[in-house]
């Protein structure tokens, strides 16, 4: 075979692969490599086509501009072609176009003025305004032909329906870029994967999607922006004769020109303005793929002319590429500081804008399954910036045949603890029900290395067990060392052990043990908060310890039971409960305790629950299918109880004359009883709400027995100690009636700082006013 038929076979390889990455990024606006990749083969067509000039034909992709107008638009013919810009990758690059101009225009000019501005990367429309009107919008499409788009330019925001000011030429055509910024992309984005759309490969797909739409409130409801920098076809006077003064004059008729656009008297001022812009690129709010310099004076730039595709004027230097494609080698699973397992992708090291990126953040298995990534797979990975690199997108056609799925270890890589799929409460109809999320957790938790170090830093931390003297250094230590293998082992240290460490000596060492002992009484509070339960910050350990009063009784607490306590979601109730119910944590609170830990308890006091039960409720925190809140409440009226509800779910013929519940419900009812599990379940949910003191509603109206029944409380002003709700949940549990206005018959008006009217009010009938410490006096003498 000779060199000429190698290289023909090339090249036509070449554009056929060019021609089906055109159509997938122009007509799809969902490309399948990244920019480098195609910029790579395109060089390497031009550098062939450079060497056998006789292969060159007009259809080549290097002769013409990428991209067609679909048929479901009208087109439009740009009399004055829309080009596409070559291309500068380096610095000689952009050198040697500035020495072609040079000596294209020669007349031994030694330097020339260029424009200088950030190429965006979105799509290039043409706008035509006749006597100051928008007329019509187009795309670029061929260059010749492109497509109508006039309804869509219109609903984007910055692009003036009519010019301001006067002095335009009566036709006048500008051009520029339609974009999309950064934020309204990744907002846009995050929408789509949540309806479960695909999302955009990037800002400039997403740009030309919303653009290219047969539905104009489509593209209106996109957050897009236009952006000038140019004009085409003009008729009439008016415009200066600089590209700089042209841009100018387009600002002041209203058309959005570029911030950033400066006037570099040579070409080393372009270099300079692509370096300071290059280190400024991320903090810009859209992205830019590199700088565009344009010979700015107009006669000069006609002097100069076209090529087959691009102008002789201008030049556009890219950034890095910040996406390139490499190979997924496979996928570890890192142990994070909560136990949530993350899987990390290991790339064949590939050059990601000037680094070398061997891994990759995959963030959890949804995106895994988002990306639909296998072993073995060609991807697209990014990195911009400081950003860990991430995985695009993969690229379906290179698929090895030997590929392998991404599979999460079924033990923990660091303590061989169970790995567990967390629990994602998904709401539908006001319904919290129980799904599989897509985090996986060790359950080792304490018993986990990976976790110990940070556990140990969060229990010891001022807030909770707060021991002083125990920097992340020392614990480092104690853990490396053996000497710690749980909180507990905190409380075995001795003198001896600590003297020896680096860092210690004999007074830190005892101040360090002091504070230890120190730390041997903690309040409920502070001691759950201490074990680092995921998603159990400061407040809801308070609320806990308040609502429940003893370990014991939260270490039992069923989720469902949790999900009474104001804030208490029915997955952090999970949490909770799991994190009582196993093992290794279990045994750590054994030690703990068996250690010299004191505990102290709030005691007998559950006032948060006492006020705040029904059946109803009850019935409809079960989830159970096609009952919502107030079906459940209807249940728990006719049936009265919760025996009497299993009872009547399995009676059809009563069931079936019960008010209030559709067909469907009642078949659900039937089916969820049907399982003697769930009965089990609700009967332990309404058993243990008993036995934590709760008020049953149909208990509560007759609760003639309790300490302040029969009286009616106003609460006015702010109280310290609690919220006004709590305040009211409270006096509710004690029997008392809480009422919004004061009248004759209140019995007493709780009043905080900033009362108002209402203590005005009771003043003036002579009812009886207490502040919030006599209050706490009452709840204590009261609940105690
Ligand atoms: N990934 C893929 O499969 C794939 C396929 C086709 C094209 N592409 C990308 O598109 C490029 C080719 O596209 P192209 O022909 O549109 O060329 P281009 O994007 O490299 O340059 C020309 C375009 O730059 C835009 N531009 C932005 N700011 C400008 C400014 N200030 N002044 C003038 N123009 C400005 C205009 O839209 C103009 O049409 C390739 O280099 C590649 O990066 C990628
Ligand atoms: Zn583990």
């Amino acid at each position: 075979m000779t060199d000429a038929q190698t290289a023909a076979e090339r090249i036509a390889r070449l554009r056929s692969e060019i021609d089906e990455h055109n159509y997938r990024y122009y007509v799809l606006d969902a490309p399948s490599v990244p920019d480098a990749e195609y910029d790579r083969l395109f060089n390497e067509l031009r550098a062939l086509e450079a060497e056998h000039p006789e292969l060159v034909t007009p259809e080549s992709p290097t002769q013409r501009v990428g991209g067609e107008a679909l048929a479901a638009f009208g087109q439009v013919r740009h009399e004055l072609p829309m080009l596409s810009l070559g291309n500068a990758f380096a610095e000689a690059d952009l050198l040697d176009f500035d020495r072609s101009v040079r000596k294209s225009l020669d007349r031994g000019i030694e330097m020339v003025e260029y424009s200088c501005e950030p190429k965006l990367d979105g799509l290039a429309v043409s706008l035509l305004y006749e006597n100051g009107q928008l007329v019509r919008g187009a795309t670029r499409g061929d260059g010749s032909t492109g497509e109508d788009i006039t309804a869509n330019v219109r609903t984007v925001r910055n692009v003036p329906l009519r010019l301001h000011g006067k002095g335009w030429p009566a036709l006048l055509e500008v051009r520029g870029e339609i974009y999309m910024p950064r934020a309204g992309f990744e907002a846009l984005n995050a929408r789509a994967v949540e309806s479960g759309a695909k999302p955009f490969a990037n800002p400039r797909n997403a740009a030309a999607g919303s653009l290219r739409q047969l539905d104009p409130k489509i593209t209106a409801s996109r957050p897009l922006e236009f952006c000038c920098y140019g004009v085409g076809r003009v008729e009439g006077s008016g415009l200066p004769e600089t590209h700089a003064g042209v841009l100018e004059a387009l600002k002041r008729w209203g058309l959005p020109t570029s911030r950033e656009l400066k006037l570099a008297e040579s070409v080393q001022g372009c270099l300079e303005y692509y370096r300071a812009i290059g280190e400024r690129r991320q903090s810009l709010v859209y992205d830019i793929d590199g700088v565009v310099f344009k010979v700015n004076r107009l006669d000069w730039q006609r002097e100069l002319g076209f090529r087959a595709r691009e102008p002789r004027w201008a030049i556009a230097y890219k950034f890095p590429a910040q996406e390139e494609l490499t190979e997924l080698l496979g996928v570890e699973f890192q142990v994070g500081r909560t136990g949530a397992i993350t899987p990390v992708a290991r790339l064949k090291p590939v050059q990601v804008a000037g680094v070398t990126v061997s891994n990759a953040t995959l963030h959890n298995m949804d995106e895994v399954a988002r990306l639909g990534v296998m072993i073995g797979d060609t991807v697209i990975v990014r990195r911009a910036g400081d950003v860990i690199p991430q995985i695009m997108q993969v690229v379906p056609e290179r698929r090895p045949a030997e590929a392998r799925p991404v599979e999460v270890p079924q033990q923990c890589p660091v303590c061989g603890s169970a790995v567990e799929r967390t629990q994602l409460v998904r709401r539908g109809k006001g319904k919290a029900a129980l799904s599989e999320g897509a985090i996986y957790r060790c359950v080792g938790r304490l018993a986990c290395q990976a976790q110990l170090k940070q556990a140990i830093v969060h229990f010891v931390s001022r807030r909770a067990m707060d021991i002083d003297g125990l920097g992340e250094r020392i614990v480092e230590q104690l853990v490396d060392t053996g000497l710690v293998k749980s909180p507990a082992d905190l409380y075995t240290l001795s003198f001896e052990q600590l003297v020896v460490l680096d860092g210690f000596a004999e007074v830190s060492s005892n101040n360090l043990l002091a504070a230890i002992t120190a730390s041997r009484k903690p309040a409920l509070a502070r001691f759950v908060y201490a074990l680092g339960i995921p998603d159990v910050g400061e407040e809801t350990a308070k609320r806990l310890a308040r609502a429940l009063g003893s370990l014991s009784r939260i270490e039992k607490a069923l989720p469902e039971v949790l999900t009474w306590l104001p804030d208490v979601g029915l997955e952090v109730a999970h949490e909770i409960h799991s994190f009582f119910e196993d093992e290794h944590n279990r045994t750590v609170i054994g030690q703990l305790l068996a250690r010299g830990i004191e505990l102290q308890e709030e005691g007998g006091l559950h006032a948060e629950f006492a006020a705040c039960a029904s059946l109803g409720e009850l019935l409809d925190k079960l989830g159970i299918p096609g009952i919502a809140a107030t079906g459940a409440k209807k249940l728990a009226e006719a049936a009265g109880s919760l025996e009497a509800v299993i009872e009547l779910s399995q009676d059809w013929l009563s069931l079936s004359v019960t008010k209030g519940l559709s067909e469907k419900a009642r078949q659900a009812l039937r089916e969820f009883f049907a399982d003697a599990a769930n009965a089990e379940c609700a009967r332990a949910i309404e058993t243990q709400l008993r036995e934590f003191g709760m008020h049953w509603e149909s208990e509560r109206k007759t609760a003639a027995g309790l300490p302040l029944a029969g009286q009616t409380w106003v609460l006015t002003g702010t109280l310290e100690s609690m919220s006004r709700d709590q305040a009211k949940a409270r006096l509710e549990g004690l029997g008392a009636r809480v009422a919004g206005s004061v009248s004759a018959t209140s019995t007493c008006v709780l009043a905080g700082p900033g009362a108002g009217s209402k203590l005005a009010k009771a003043e003036a009938l002579g009812v009886e006013v207490r502040d919030e410490a006599a209050f706490l006096a009452l709840l204590r003498q009261q609940e105690g």
